[in-house]
């Protein structure tokens, strides 16, 4: 009996001259949630696609321990939640009696019970993105691959989906996710491994991925975009995904290094409406460990 669910090793993946995957390895102990984090366009997806057999790699070998591997498939929005996931039941063979047990029962699981006759179509995004997650689970896996499985989702529905992935790993199913944020990873895995520039740059459990950066960010908040384009060039950091015009740049909060940040912002002339100081959160842990140089 192997120790490691999934083993993958030396995997290379390129589309064009953009080398997405650079050789990389990765060792998935059983009955455990095993998170890949990695910004836009870092090449999750395309992991889980050569995992999920859906993409050959250009180099490299993937092995699973067990034989049942899950993962999401498409959604028929003409049908209601209840079809679609009886439909890939009896496709795994099941009976029909066994297979409308089976679909009401991951409709219950994922919290879509109620919603088990409407059409896809009717779904909200959340809704899809939890049945998109039941179609994972057809079958019983004992590995289930899941490609961003709480990302827009509310944070209700991301307690849920935690929920449900921490219980199946509980049952000593392996659960292999993506994520975007180290938030979502910590709350939900055992492990986290950081993909960067088509590569492991960080792995461990989240509280080890924590400690690797001690450093926090000063927020800074500016009159219009302008200001804040021309600050973000200036200073580096990343603008805030709201409204306010806000600028995030990382800072371990020491007195030395907050005057060396107003000091920059003194030379370039930049007009600041606001400046806090936070200590370090799961953004920064990622951004460090993320940002290339
Ligand atoms: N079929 C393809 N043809 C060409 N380029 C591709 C293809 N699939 C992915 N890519 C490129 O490979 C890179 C990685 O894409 P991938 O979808 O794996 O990233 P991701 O980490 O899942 O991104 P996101 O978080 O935005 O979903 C991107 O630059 C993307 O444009």
């Amino acid at each position: 009996m192997h120790t490691f669910a999934i083993s993958a090793s030396g995997l290379r993946a390129s589309f064009g001259d953009r080398t997405v995957l650079d050789g990389l390895t990765l060792e998935i102990p059983r009955g455990t949630v095993f998170a890949l984090l990695g910004a836009e366009g870092s090449g999750k997806t395309t992991m889980i696609r050569i995992l999920s057999g859906l993409l050959a790699a250009d180099e490299g070998r993937v092995r699973f321990a067990g034989e049942r591997v899950g993962r999401h498939s498409p959604l028929d929005d003409s049908r209601t939640g209840a079809e679609n996931l009886l439909l890939l039941a009896l496709r795994h063979g099941l009976d029909q009696e066994r297979a409308v047990r089976h679909a009401a029962g991951l409709l219950d699981r994922l919290g879509l019970a109620e919603a088990a006759e409407l059409p896809v179509a009717a779904y909200s995004g959340g809704m899809r993105r939890r049945l998109g997650i039941a179609t994972a689970l057809v079958g019983a896996p004992e590995v289930v691959l899941l490609d961003e499985p709480t990302g827009g989702l509310d944070p209700r529905g991301r307690r849920a989906v935690r929920r449900v992935l921490r219980d199946l790993a509980a049952e000593g199913v392996t659960v292999f996710l993506t994520t975007r944020h180290l938030r979502d990873a910590g709350e939900i895995a055992d492990r986290v491994a950081v993909l960067s520039q088509g590569r492991i740059v960080a792995e461990g459990t989240p509280e080890e991925l924590g400690r690797l950066t001690p450093g926090g960010h000063a927020h800074l908040r500016f009159a219009d975009a302008e200001e804040l384009e021309w600050a973000a060039r200036a200073l580096g950091g990343v603008p805030g995904d709201d409204e306010a015009f806000t600028l995030r740049v990382p800072n371990d909060g020491s007195v030395g290094s907050l005057r060396a940040l107003l000091a920059r912002i003194d030379h370039q002339l930049l007009a600041v409406d606001g400046l806090s100081v936070h200590a370090p959160d799961p953004d920064d842990v990622f951004l460090a460990l993320t940002t290339p140089g």
